[in-house]
């Protein structure tokens, strides 16, 4: 299992102090959507710069152009790119497309899908390296999470690897464990924390 820090409220300098923080515990830095759209593609630059041995993943949450936009992300040096699971077929297909030229790789965010284990079949067999449950902000503010999504996309997706994201903090980490996903992302559980370096290092602890 991963960690990955998820940076949203942050501009390039605060991301940069962030990781240093608690690089030793995680294996994957999120540029957030908030932080793309404040700072561009070059928010993507600065961090695999600093940290050339952590992954990192651009949240673009892509939703057309794909081939594009994950073509730009890659030459910034995104390791991993994130396209909606709403988005065109032909859009995630694109994605992937284009991601194996560039020996990136694609994870599909689940937020808002409706149908979310036929969905999951279908982007599993477009050929995407990873799934993702997420509850957003939006939702978390009305106390949703997604611990059942995870358990149903675990019970169909054969070839990529799960993930979940939204609202994870050190005391939901158990129940999330328990499912075992590939991937578990955490933004304000570990950025929201006084000591962020000893939260980081106890979730390492426990996803391993
Ligand atoms: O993609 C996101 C919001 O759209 C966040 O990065 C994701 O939800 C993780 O952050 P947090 O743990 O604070 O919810």
């Amino acid at each position: 299992m991963e960690l990955q820090l998820a940076l949203d409220l942050v501009n390039i300098p605060e991301a940069i102090a962030l990781v240093k923080e608690v690089e030793e515990h995680i294996d994957i830095v999120e540029i957030g959507t908030p932080v793309v759209i404040n700072e561009g593609l070059h928010a993507v630059k600065a961090i695999k710069e600093a940290f050339p041995n952590l992954k990192v993943l651009a949240d673009l949450k892509i939703m057309d152009a794909a081939g594009y936009e994950v073509m730009k992300a890659s030459e910034a040096g995104a390791d991993i790119i994130t396209i909606l699971g709403t988005a065109e077929d032909m859009s995630i297909k694109g994605a992937v497309e284009e991601a194996k030229k560039q020996g990136k790789k694609i994870l599909v965010d689940m937020i808002a899908v409706k149908d979310l284990a036929d969905r999951a079949k279908e982007v599993d067999a477009m050929g995407v390296d990873y799934i993702c449950v997420h509850t957003g902000y939006d939702l978390q503010a009305i106390g949703k999470n997604s611990f059942e999504d995870l358990q149903t996309i675990k019970s169909v997706v054969k070839n990529a690897k799960t993930a979940i994201a939204g609202g994870i903090k050190l005391e939901t980490l158990p129940e999330v464990v328990k499912v075992q996903p590939d991937l578990v992302i955490v933004g304000g559980g570990i950025t929201g924390q006084a000591d962020k370096k000893a939260v980081a290092a106890k979730m390492q602890q426990m996803i391993n």
